[in-house]
């Protein structure tokens, strides 16, 4: 398992080793000493998985202390652009956003502290998305952010006209008007 960081500090790409053999594979897809030892500190109590088809965006979302969560996703089949905004007041790196590829190729996963927005497209004609989160969902928490917001700037590498996104997602604010985190909650 390699473990490489982003330039925003806190959010991690896990690269994990993938053994072939004439069966298919095997690799460790969460190791807890390996992410302890990486400063990743979050204890996981919820797994969530989503399949969606080529263009669907979902995201920016969040929710609000005191249920804020990490989050440490991959994909499982097919491809998508993953993103996380920071969205920590006060944070040097805040309104940045790391944007990674993550497959069912690649297999690298994306560790995503509380303090971020999160959301992902898909490139694939489809995705099965897994993930952990180390806090409950909870509906009144829930918040997001416009992905197209142009204040964040991100290369979504899919046509606009082509999103694929939820009536929620479709309505949600600028990052000028959403709710920020606190550093650390
Ligand atoms: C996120 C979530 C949703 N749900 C329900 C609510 C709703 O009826 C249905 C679909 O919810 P959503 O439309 O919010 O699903 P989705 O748009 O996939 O939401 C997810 O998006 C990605 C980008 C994230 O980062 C996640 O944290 C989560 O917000 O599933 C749960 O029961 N538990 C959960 O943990």
């Amino acid at each position: 398992m390699n473990i490489i960081k982003t330039k925003v500090d806190g959010v991690v790409i896990i690269v994990p080793k993938v053994f072939g053999d004439t069966r298919g594979y095997f690799f460790e897809s969460w190791k807890a000493t390996a992410c302890r030892e990486a400063g990743i500190g979050s204890t996981f109590i919820q797994d969530n998985e989503s399949k969606s088809c080529f263009g669907v965006l979902r995201g920016l979302h969040y929710q609000a202390a005191p249920y804020t969560q990490s989050k440490l996703v991959r994909v499982v089949v097919g491809a998508v652009l993953d993103v996380a905004v920071d969205i920590r007041r006060g944070s040097p790196t805040f309104g940045q956003h790391v944007a990674v590829e993550l497959s069912g190729e690649n297999k690298r996963q994306m560790f995503i502290p509380r303090g971020f927005a999160h959301g992902f497209v898909v490139l694939s004609d489809e995705a099965i998305f897994a993930y952990k989160c180390d806090n409950d969902y909870m509906p009144s928490a829930e918040r997001g952010i416009c992905a197209d917001d142009p204040a964040l700037g991100i290369d979504w590498r899919i046509d606009r006209e082509k999103w694929v996104m939820s009536p929620k997602d479709q309505a949600l604010p600028m990052l000028a008007n959403a709710e920020f985190l606190e550093i650390g909650k």
